[in-house]
């Protein structure tokens, strides 16, 4: 079965940028039993933790958030783009793979000691997930772990994010 969500996940060559070699995860999205599986993986990744709030990431985070923050009884915070959030912010500037951007979490999204997962699609060079793990360390939550469904080993992005347990479903 994780073969099948394997061979789910297109190639799109020099997308969005030129040398950029795209992991398309809609094929996953559009097949419930895939969709199914990627949630449940996701959700047994963090299987040791007991977990306040799972926190997922723009955009591509949020196809995944809110339904491991219901597996896991537990709410969901959106940590989005700039300029997306009505309440009072903090924000953060970051790099990514092929571009750079700013984050932000509004401030009382998370309360101190709040034990919280963070969830995105796809760990490529880190700097979009380090960046949300300090915003979340700047509120004063715990970061119990960082899932990914794909993650990128050549990039060696894992060494960026300050969590002792990141884990991904898939490794290319
Ligand atoms: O590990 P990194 O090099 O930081 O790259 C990974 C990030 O890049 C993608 O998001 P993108 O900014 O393209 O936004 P999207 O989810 O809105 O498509 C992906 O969903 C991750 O959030
Ligand atoms: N190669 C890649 N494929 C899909 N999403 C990404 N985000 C950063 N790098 C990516």
């Amino acid at each position: 079965m994780p073969q099948r969500l394997r061979d789910a996940i297109r190639d799109v060559p020099d997308f969005p940028k030129p040398g950029i070699l795209f992991k398309d995860i809609t094929p996953v999205l559009a097949d419930p039993v895939l969709l199914q599986l990627s949630i449940d993986k996701m959700t047994e990744s963090a299987s040791d933790f007991a977990i306040d709030k799972v926190v997922g990431i723009d955009a591509r985070g949020f196809l995944f958030g809110p339904s491991v923050a219901l597996a896991k009884n537990a709410g969901f915070v959106p940590v989005r783009k700039q300029g997306k959030l009505p309440w009072k912010t903090n924000s953060i500037s970051y790099a990514l793979e092929y571009g750079e951007n700013i984050l932000e979490i509004h401030q009382d999204a998370v309360s101190p000691g709040d034990r919280v997962m963070v969830i995105d699609d796809l760990l490529a060079t880190g700097g979009t997930a380090s960046a949300t793990v300090k915003l979340l360390k700047e509120l004063g939550a715990e970061v119990s772990c960082v899932i990914f469904l794909v993650e990128l080993d050549f990039l060696d992005g894992r060494k960026n994010i300050d969590c002792d347990n990141i884990h991904s479903i898939l490794n290319y």
